[in-house]
């Protein structure tokens, strides 16, 4: 059939011009149709299932299995829980770096100094020696077992991946009781090396609970959060014994964690503070989205899934989600609640119940925060001893806070002070005005002194604004008082004539 379709043996080469014509008509055809073929299989096979017969075909034809051979499997999760196993592996294989790699990986994030090369894991076979044990590692997909709906986006949709370590079956003792500990502090070292804090956030997108995680890059520092030094002071040494108290937490038979919370008027610095907070412990940040937290079983399993040394940090308590109670199965309306999605089951004592029992003994060094602008608000079961730790009250600009921005703001330290800070200092706490504010006039123009006059202008007519208030509110109060001392007088005349 192949010699009809392409007529081109050497015996019968066209000799004429439509012979040739023919020839190349029918081999056109042909690439077309097989193009065709190729096109529609493609379309037929899902991507997932190439990718996995694809490993497969690596798999057989490059790491050679034999009988002797043992595998071992590393999944990405463990349950519902990330697996720690192939987190380490993940770092350790990245770096593993040999001259016939032709596939690499160029990146580098806004806090790296310098750009990190990495092995492309897809398809790859790594080998790597330990003591004279010859081992390779493989990235393999395997068709995931059951399709749900959060993963119907992605091109991973059908597949999940795994490591799989292949070697003598003889040294099996030796790679798992050395070997593998050895990856996991190489994986440490790489880790430290290129640190960089993680923001992972939680909450719902179309297809469900969804995670996301992107390197946090917050400036803010102890050194440039303006608060209070005694109440900076008391944060500092409170985080620095809670992190020297392993043995402590363990010897009293407590999950290793701490609960901080945060309150006070908006734009006092409390996700400042929670910034300053992860850069100073070097802790990642886990931003716990409550309305989109569908039910209980939802939270546990994004709370499962935040790492060790980590903040797990739900904003606005008070206002985030609508929150049942332990006793009612109805959805309750507390005043705090702004959010009130009716499919909601999500309750408080199922956040609090899990953050004190199960999850905390799940893993190491965490803490919690809350904050709130309504700490009065608060459901009283947020606010029972033990619950949460420490309480932190974070209000309007002190004269140390004022201190702390002029430096920050406009490099005005103690050595060169301006003729203006006195005053400012004399008016900021009657002025009540939060750092955030005392931010922004800092920023309105690059000439000190013009910024620090429209500072005193502002803090001035804040104060008068202020003063004038307060004398309303005890016009009010006076006013109220004289009514009901009237009113009581008249209803014991009325009393006294019956
Ligand atoms: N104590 C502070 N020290 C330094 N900067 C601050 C402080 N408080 C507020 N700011 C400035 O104001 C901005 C808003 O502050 P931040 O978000 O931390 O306040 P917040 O109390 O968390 O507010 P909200 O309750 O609205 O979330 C910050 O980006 C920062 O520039």
């Amino acid at each position: 059939m192949l010699n009809t379709m392409f007529p081109l043996s050497p015996k019968n080469i066209p000799t004429s011009v439509s012979s040739l014509f023919s020839a190349y008509a029918s081999f056109t055809a042909f690439i077309m149709l097989f193009r065709a073929i190729v096109n529609e299989l493609k379309d037929l096979i899902p991507l997932g299932v190439r990718s996995y017969i694809y490993s497969k075909f690596r798999y057989y034809f490059f790491t050679h299995p034999s009988d002797d051979d043992l595998t071992l499997v590393i999944n990405k999760h463990f349950g519902m829980a990330p697996n720690e196993v192939y987190e380490k592996v993940e770092v350790y294989l990245g770096a593993k770096i040999s001259p016939s790699d032709k596939h690499l990986i160029l990146s580098k994030t806004n806090q790296q100094k310098t750009v990190t090369l990495a092995i492309e894991k897809r398809g790859q076979v790594v080998s790597d020696t330990f003591d004279g044990i010859d081992l390779r590692w493989s990235y393999v997909a395997k068709p995931k077992k059951s399709k749900s709906k959060q993963s119907s986006a992605g091109d991973d949709e059908e597949v999940e991946w795994c490591f799989e370590l292949m070697f003598n079956e003889k040294h099996k003792a030796k790679v798992i009781d050395s070997y593998i500990p050895y990856v996991f502090t190489q994986a440490e070292s790489i880790k430290q090396g290129e640190k960089a804090l993680k923001l992972h956030c939680s909450g719902r997108d179309h297809y469900g609970t969804s995670k996301s995680c992107i390197d946090l890059v917050h400036p803010t520092t102890f050194e440039t959060i303006a608060i209070d030094s005694e109440l900076k002071k008391m944060i500092i040494d409170d985080l620095d014994m809670f992190v020297k108290r392993r043995e402590f937490y363990k010897k009293v038979g407590k999950a290793w964690k701490r609960g901080y919370l945060l309150y006070g008027p908006p734009g006092t610095g409390k996700s400042s503070l929670i910034a300053a907070m992860a850069n100073y412990l070097q802790f990642d940040i886990h931003d716990l989205e409550l309305s989109g937290i569908r039910d209980n079983s939802d939270l546990r399993r994004v709370l499962l899934s935040t790492t060790n040394r980590s903040i797990l940090v739900v904003e606005d308590i008070d206002c985030s989600v609508k929150i049942k109670n332990r006793e009612s199965a109805q959805p309750s309306k507390p005043s705090n609640s702004l959010d009130c999605s009716p499919t909601s089951k999500f309750t408080l004592s199922g956040l609090l119940n899990f953050i004190d029992g199960l999850w905390s003994s799940c893993g190491d060094e965490r803490i919690i925060v809350f904050t709130t602008n309504h700490k009065e608000k608060l459901d009283p079961a947020l606010m029972r001893p033990g619950r949460m730790d420490v309480h932190i009250h974070l209000s309007y600009c002190t004269p140390s806070g004022f201190r702390t921005l002029a430096s920050n703001y406009l490099g005005i330290h103690e050595t060169n002070t301006h003729h203006l800070c006195g005053e400012i200092e004399g008016l900021i706490e009657s002025a009540e005005v939060t750092p955030a504010v005392v931010a922004k006039e800092l920023m309105k123009s690059n000439d000190t002194d013009v910024v620090l006059d429209g500072l005193v202008k502002f803090l001035k007519q804040k104060k008068v604004k202020n003063d004038k208030e307060k004398l309303k509110k005890a016009k009010k109060a006076d006013e109220d008082g004289t009514k009901k001392a009237e009113k009581q007088e008249r209803e014991e005349d009325a009393n006294k004539n019956c």
